[in-house]
């Protein structure tokens, strides 16, 4: 313990010490040192230029959310906004598997289960992306699905200061449906969704509509389903977030870093108000044409 805290401490903000130092934690033993409770600072957004902070750091956020929110989707949307990388530890294992690689048959049983891989493994997977941006001068960056565990998430507050986490939430009806009705492009790797959900409340009225995310044509006959996004997998995937990660938000709330955001429905109604949330309602008019609201395929 006395020798990782050696290694952690002091804080070490740069993406090449964090890089270096998740791979040495990958092939250390345990830290786990329990919640941080103390009163931190509230949370306060000020406005970004172009992905930088006042002082000109390249952000590093996260995203949480449980399975089916649309972390991947406006992460992704996001890193293009703010020129980071979208690092989502899920593509990062699902990399590993399609490369048939020594970990890969390990890995299928874990997640065709709908369990957690371990830290280790996790983490090491991460410090590799990681020193592969590092090597074409990335910084910054958006990390969707991790932490996802106490732990990962002590690791990571030892090695860097993450700014801002966003906690994406969305009625629990609403996950499994998404869940069942993603499709990737075999070719592409486009995100599409084909669930049209519309949940209304008690009296009949709408609460709440979200429109199927449809392919482009060119797309539409390559479409294919996550092996993990089954209908018994996917509950046991939102039991685990409940009983593992939970506690990742009560991490970061206690730290003053965590946004709440409930999705209001769709992307186009979503991503202006998360834009908004951020304080980056001014950035896509100068960065983007229009589509970036309303379009599904970009
Ligand atoms: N930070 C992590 N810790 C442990 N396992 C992870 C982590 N990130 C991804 N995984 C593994 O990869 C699978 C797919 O991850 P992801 O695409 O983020 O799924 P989800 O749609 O459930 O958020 C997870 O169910 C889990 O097995």
């Amino acid at each position: 313990m006395a020798v990782l805290n050696r290694l952690l401490k002091p804080r070490v903000p740069t993406f090449h010490s964090l890089a270096y130092t998740l791979r040495i934690l990958s092939s250390s033993s345990s830290l786990n040192s329990g919640i941080d409770l103390r009163p931190q600072p509230s949370i306060s957004r000020k406005p970004l230029h172009l992905g930088r902070d006042p002082q000109g750091r390249s952000v590093q956020w996260v995203f949480l959310g449980c399975p089916g929110v649309g972390k991947g989707t406006y992460a992704s949307r996001l890193s293009k906004l703010l020129e980071v990388p979208h690092i989502s530890t899920g593509d990062l294992v699902r990399e590993e598997l399609s490369s048939h690689g020594p970990l890969a048959s390990q890995l299928a049983d874990i997640v065709n289960q709908g369990k957690l891989v371990s830290d280790e493994i996790i983490i090491n997977l991460l410090s590799k992306r990681l020193e592969a941006g590092e090597a074409k001068g990335e910084s910054g960056f958006i990390l969707d699905g991790f932490p996802r565990t106490i732990r990962q998430a002590e690791i990571l507050d030892g090695v860097t200061d993450i700014d801002l986490v966003i906690n994406l939430k969305l009625r629990e009806e609403a996950l499994l449906a998404k869940c069942l009705g993603r499709r990737i492009c075999s070719e592409c790797g486009g995100n599409y969704n084909v669930a049209s959900i519309d949940i209304k409340s008690e009296d009949g009225s709408p609460v709440m509509y979200m429109a199927p995310l449809l392919p482009p044509p060119h797309c539409a006959s390559k479409l294919i389903t996550r092996s993990d996004d089954t209908e018994e997998v996917v509950k046991e995937r939102l039991r685990v977030y409940n009983e593992m990660s939970r506690s990742v938000e009560e991490f970061y709330r206690s730290r003053g870093k965590l946004l709440e955001f409930d999705l209001p429905g769709g992307i186009p109604e979503s991503w202006p108000k998360l834009l908004q949330a951020l304080n980056l309602d001014n950035h896509e008019d100068t960065k983007f044409c229009s589509r970036i609201v309303f379009c599904c395929w970009c």
